[in-house]
């Protein structure tokens, strides 16, 4: 954690030097009394590993407690990569009792984002995979830079594994049923056009992505709370409640799946491909 080094040490690094370990992963700010911006922080791809999901739990949770806080920005510190999803790395022969704290931290990361009273604008400035692409729909509005060269989408069927039931859920609430079954079974990543087309992102922008969503975090903050959080419950309530009850059976059925022979191959051709790229 930065906090550990000395304060001289902290002025003195360059935020560029610093290892994962030295860092907070996530930055909060506050542009606003009422809105926060929380900012993936974690080079080089902001995955999302046991710790990163921890740590934005956490933050979401320490926005949350500040009651005049109405809206939070998602964002990235990397200007071409929102997140590139699960960190592979810690589906790549785990321990048993890893892998399944893993997973738990990424229901929890999901039931955080997707449950919070805040309004939440999900700042899409790059690349957003799979678990990048889970962040963007747990949010209530995505705005996404129009770079024709970035994607976005749900490509674990590409890594030899399969969304969990829940993010199929979030998948065809989002886009709906026949794009769902298509996109999940070819492992499709969307352009930032496409993804508009099929409304898996709410708006495209030229301009610098943060700007925009800082205006429309103002105006989601400007809605009376107690409404809004009302009408986000009722629209997301079930499926919350849903993983709240089967959340052993949900890491019982990842952990099976994940440490299957022929799945750990999948995942270790998978990592050493990106590697050599
Ligand atoms: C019945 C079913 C039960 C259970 C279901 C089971 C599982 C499903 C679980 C959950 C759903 C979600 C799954 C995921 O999120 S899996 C992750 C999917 N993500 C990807 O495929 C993205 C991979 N990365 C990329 O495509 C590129 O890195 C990217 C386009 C994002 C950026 O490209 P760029 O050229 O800028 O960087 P690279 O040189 O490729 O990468 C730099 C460095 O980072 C490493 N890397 C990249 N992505 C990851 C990652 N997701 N995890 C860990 N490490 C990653 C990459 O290897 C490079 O490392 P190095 O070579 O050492 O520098």
């Amino acid at each position: 954690m930065l906090s550990r080094l000395s304060p001289l040490a902290q002025r003195t690094i360059s935020p560029r030097l610093l290892s994962n370990a030295q860092r907070t992963l996530v930055n909060i700010s506050y542009p606003s009394p009422k809105i926060a911006v929380l900012e993936l922080d974690r080079p080089p791809v902001n995955s999302l590993s046991l710790e990163m999901s921890a740590k934005i739990v956490e933050s979401i949770k320490e926005i949350e407690s500040n009651p005049e806080v109405q809206a939070m920005v998602l964002k990235s510190s990397n200007p071409k990569i929102f997140s590139a999803g699960l960190d592979i790395t810690e589906m790549n022969r785990p321990t048993v009792a890893r892998l399944e704290d893993f997973w738990r931290n990424i229901q929890t990361l999901f039931l955080t984002l997707y449950s919070t009273r805040l309004s939440t604008i999900a700042s899409i400035d790059g690349h957003s995979p799979a678990g990048g692409c889970l962040l963007a729909m747990s949010c209530d509005y995505r705005i996404m830079s129009a770079t024709p060269s970035y994607k976005i989408g749900l490509n674990e069927t590409k890594l030899g594994i399969a969304a969990p039931y829940w993010l199929k859920d979030l998948f065809v609430t989002t886009i709906g049923y026949r794009e769902a079954e298509v996109g999940l079974a070819l492992g499709k990543l969307y352009s930032p056009k496409e993804a508009l087309e099929i409304k898996l992102v709410d708006e495209l922008v030229d301009s610098p992505v943060i700007d925009v969503a800082l205006k429309r975090a103002d105006e989601w903050a400007s809605i009376p709370e107690k409404g809004r959080v009302a009408s986000k419950v009722m629209l997301r309530g079930a499926m919350i409640q849903d993983l709240e009850e089967k959340r052993e059976m949900d890491v019982g059925w990842f952990r099976d799946f994940i440490m299957e022979e022929g799945v750990q191959k999948g995942i270790e051709g998978y990592l050493k491909n990106l590697s050599k790229k």
